[in-house]
């Protein structure tokens, strides 16, 4: 297994900068409010000035990574759409037509979208290419993909943001397409964060309660035939998992690598962030949650992750439009830091 640049990327994390964060944290504290009263604005501050080492970084060059792949599970009826929705889905993102890229154009952030996994040929100028196989197998029968395979996509996920970074990009969301992938996502949250089926397992694109009760079966099948290893979150992943998720692990880490914050979208980028945080505990503080997703099993794995939601949309879509939204939200914030006056600039008499 060619694990090396895993291996490196993770060794090269940093802590975050302790006394970027205590200079933040004096700064919102000179500032004309009363301590701690803009909340979470007052947090991501914090965090992003430990991620970046700097008071105010300049994040205006963002961009939202949208890994692609397939599931064989989908055989086993567990989705309300059909795969092929996965590539023509590809196609929409491309064509900037996606509510991903809606978002993402208020937001001035780029849109990327990563072939790791499509079961389908895909060319594009605006694609990223980085298929290591046609979708997974079908995780009832066989492992979803080879260990080689997972670290593979992961890897891919990695040099996506490196080759990003390069290009000026200093903030990334995850989101990810793959008909089939809250099933794979809640098989991960059984083995890895400890959840009970009932609880990991929703309604993903929309199937109803009768659906959803053959879905945690095909689940239960899974982990049956698999036996993945608990202790070890690429095997878990390479059995159970998605190559769209291994590609955002990848993603979070990398992200994390370059001292780059990176938003977390809903249930199934979170559920690579559990893969992610379990390989490279210490790309965590790079991270940020953005929305409650109406998944239901999201609360409880956003809590095994150490992640909490910036905003409650009441959404389950993916596709990263959770975590762009929150963009405007370390805007928000980063123009406190810049632009409010302090006590003693203002004349303002404190406590
Ligand atoms: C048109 C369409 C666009 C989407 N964009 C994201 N998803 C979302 O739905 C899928 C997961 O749900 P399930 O596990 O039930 O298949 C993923 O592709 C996810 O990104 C979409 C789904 C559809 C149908
Ligand atoms: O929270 C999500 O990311 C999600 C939920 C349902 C379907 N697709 C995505």
């Amino acid at each position: 297994m060619n694990d090396r640049k895993l291996m490196t990327t993770i060794e090269s994390i940093r802590m975050p900068d302790r006394e970027a964060m205590d200079a933040a944290e004096r700064h919102l504290n000179s500032l004309t409010k009363p301590p701690g009263s803009l909340g979470k604005l007052e947090a991501i501050a914090r965090q992003t000035a430990g991620i970046t080492g700097e008071l105010v970084p300049d994040l205006s060059a963002r961009a939202v990574i949208v890994m692609a792949g397939d599931h064989g599970v989908c055989e086993e009826g567990v989705s309300a759409f059909p795969s092929e929705v996965t590539p023509q889905m590809v196609h929409n993102f491309l064509a900037g037509g996606a509510a991903v890229n809606v978002l993402a154009r208020q937001a001035n952030a780029g849109v990327f979208c990563v072939d790791v996994g499509v079961n389908a040929e895909l060319a594009h100028p605006k694609l990223i290419s980085r298929k290591v196989r046609f979708g997974t197998a079908n995780m009832t029968r066989e492992p979803a993909m080879k260990r080689e395979e997972a670290v593979a996509a992961i890897t891919a996920g990695i040099e996506t943001v490196e080759q990003l970074y390069s290009e000026g990009y200093r903030m990334f969301a995850t989101g990810e397409m793959g008909i089939g992938n809250t099933t794979a996502s809640a098989a991960l949250c059984t083995v890895l964060a400890d959840m009970p089926i009932e609880e990991a397992v929703g309604l993903g694109t929309g199937i109803d309660e009768g659906r959803r009760q053959h879905k945690i079966q095909v689940v239960e099948r899974a982990l049956a035939v698999n036996r993945p290893d608990a202790a070890d979150a690429i095997d878990t992943l390479a059995k159970v998992g998605g190559l769209e998720i291994a590609g955002l692990a990848g993603v979070l880490i990398g992200a994390a690598s370059l001292s780059c914050p990176v938003i977390v979208d809903g249930f199934i980028s979170t559920a690579a962030a559990l893969i992610a945080s379990k390989i490279a505990p210490q790309s965590v503080p790079y991270m940020l949650g953005s929305h409650l997703s109406h998944e239901q099993g999201h609360r409880q794995l956003l809590q095994a992750v150490g992640l909490s939601p910036i905003i409650h949309m009441d959404m389950r879509l993916g596709e990263g439009t959770g975590a762009v939204l929150c963009f405007h939200f370390v805007d928000a914030a980063l123009l406190i830091m810049q632009e409010m006056a302090t006590f003693e600039s203002a004349g303002v008499s404190q406590a």
